[in-house]
């Protein structure tokens, strides 16, 4: 085996196991699982499967996610920078999976970075409804926020805070909220040999402390008859099953959706808690419930181990009825709460999207995201007038505005927001925001400098071709598109440019590979002057 496993796991894994043990054990002996998921929101699975240059073979669990041959390098393809598949471990696609996700919903990834589940989330939410997707790890957050861009999601918010914090901000606002929750991680050490060395560190101990506060939090923010589904990569039941049985007992409202063998799992063992620390009181009936959670093995499934609680509320339809008053009370309370801004300049809001409960149109404070107010109170303003004898400044959210119209065929979604001089579409109430640590409020669109507005890569990234008015598209097979993501100038004929209606070739051209939107270029005069972030660029050889 090449593995070497800590002594305290494998003696435990042997008393639990039993029987299963030495199958458990020879798992070890194999290579782990490489998978990646197709990014439905940029391409469907079946174009993915057109024009895949990878062997490709289903996952049971997850219908855009596929294995590759374990040695494949799916971060070498120009297909991996232009945002169109994530590589993710077989299993830890599962439970996105068991979210049930459906366009429209507003959703929460409470420990998200950085952003596997979330990219998987955003795509079956289609653009419609929200993603507030969060991570405690400021550091970790930088890696959530870039996937969540090059992975052209539009209606996500990306936060650096505490459950109890977003809790405060968004009380029983989510329909569904996964929790993928910093655990021990002993179903990654196959993948994974750094997981071993943190094992120690990482304490099954230490994780059940992280696991607890996270997961009583979460109650208060879902919304009536909302799913939490509670997950880790780890075997050890006081992560698992001993969490659960806990959180059912305090909360006899929740009751287990079981997952089904069809997607591999294997039943919850409540027996396994027989006689662990502070599980005497759990009753026959949320033990019963237990056997509803689901684990994945490597020796049963193919894929690393893993954990899943499907957790639904159930309401009483005597007590709803005062539930929705109650929530419509509290809502109403947020709109009542909060100050009143100037209410002229909102530059476009989409009502699919919006706070359900209608807020006032405005326009919005100048902050910066992390939550550090960049504005101290300024509000942006339009200028009526500039310094005697020069024209007047243009107003910022219409010099954006006239850009959309102009260089776009797209509604933009949510509420416009300025933070300093960078343009959001912000998906929920911004004010709800407001004093939590912000990394993104919305989709980052671009920046206004010197009186004129930049587009961003974000909004590249997002774009699809049709709503661009000029695109350019480069060929994975010849080259062109990897000088394009190493940062080249390239030379292309006004002929290549595909101009709609009656633009010109020269300005802001989207460069698409293989007809997928990779960035931005500038063209003029046959060169396409390469707009590719410096930090997202190709590196490798
Ligand atoms: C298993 S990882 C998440 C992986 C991620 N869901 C994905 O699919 O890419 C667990 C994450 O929880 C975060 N975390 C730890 N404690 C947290 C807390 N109290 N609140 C929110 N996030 C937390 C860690 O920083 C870590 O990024």
């Amino acid at each position: 085996m090449a593995v070497r496993l800590p002594a305290a796991f494998v003696e435990r894994m042997q008393h639990l196991l039993g029987d299963e043990f030495d199958s458990f054990m020879k798992s070890y002996d194999s290579a782990p699982h490489a998978g990646i998921r197709v990014n439905t929101l940029k391409a469907s699975v079946k174009e993915f499967q057109r024009l895949t240059p990878f062997e490709l073979t289903a996952i049971p669990w997850c219908p855009s996610g596929f294995y590759v041959p374990y040695g494949t390098k799916p971060g070498l393809h120009p297909y991996y920078h232009a945002g169109i598949y994530y590589i993710q471990e077989p299993s830890a696609m599962a439970p996105a999976e068991l979210l049930g996700v459906k366009p429209g919903d507003r959703v929460l990834d409470l420990c998200a970075a950085p952003g596997g589940k979330s990219t998987q989330i955003a795509a079956k939410l289609e653009g419609q409804g929200v993603l507030v997707t969060n991570d405690i790890s400021a550091d970790r957050t930088k890696a959530l926020a870039k996937n969540i861009e090059l992975y052209g999601v539009r209606n996500a918010v990306v936060l650096n805070e505490t459950p109890q914090k977003i809790a405060d901000a968004f009380p029983n606002y989510f329909d569904k909220i996964l929790i993928d929750a910093p655990c021990s991680g002993e179903g990654m050490f196959r993948k994974d040999e750094d997981m071993i060395k943190q094992w120690e560190t990482h304490s099954v101990e230490r994780c059940v402390l992280m696991q607890r506060d996270i997961l009583q939090t979460a109650a208060s923010l879902l919304a009536p008859g909302g799913t939490i589904v509670y997950s880790t990569c780890t075997f050890a039941p006081e992560e698992n099953e001993s969490m659960i049985g806990e959180f059912l007992q305090a909360h006899p409202d929740f009751r287990v959706i079981p997952v089904g063998p069809e997607l591999g799992f294997r039943p919850g063992r409540p027996d396994w808690l027989q006689g662990m620390a502070g599980t005497d009181d759990l009753s026959d009936q949320v033990k019963e419930q237990l056997t509803g959670t689901g684990r994945l093995w490597p020796h049963v499934i193919e894929g690393e181990g893993h954990y899943a609680a499907v957790l639904q509320q159930v309401i009483d339809p005597d007590t709803a009825a005062d539930v929705n008053a109650s929530l419509l009370t509290s809502e109403s309370a947020f709109e009542e709460s909060v100050s009143i801004m100037d209410s002229s300049l909102a530059v476009q809001t989409e009502p699919g999207n919006r706070e359900r409960k209608s807020s006032r149109r405005s326009e919005r404070l100048k902050r910066e995201p992390g939550g550090r107010t960049a504005d101290h109170g300024h509000r942006h303003k339009s200028k009526e007038g500039g310094r005697r004898g020069q024209p007047p400044a243009a107003d910022p959210l219409e010099v954006y505005r006239q850009f959309v119209s102009v260089e776009l065929r797209l509604t933009l979604p949510g509420e416009t927001v300025m933070y300093g001089d960078r343009i959001y579409q912000c998906p929920v109430d911004p004010r709800r925001l407001d004093g939590l640590k912000v990394v993104r409020p919305g989709w980052f669109t671009g920046n206004i400098k010197n009186g004129r507005f930049v587009p961003s890569h974000p909004l590249a990234a997002a774009l699809h071709p049709e709503e661009a008015v000029r695109t350019v598209n480069l060929l994975s097979g010849n080259g062109e598109a990897v000088r394009y993501l190493k940062g080249e100038t390239l030379a292309v004929t006004a002929d290549s440019v595909q101009c709609k209606g009656n633009v010109s070739p020269k300005g802001y051209v989207l460069v698409c590979i293989d007809g997928y939107a990779a960035g931005w270029g500038k063209w003029l005069d046959g060169m396409l002057r390469n707009e590719y972030p410096a930090g997202w660029r190709w590196t490798s050889v």
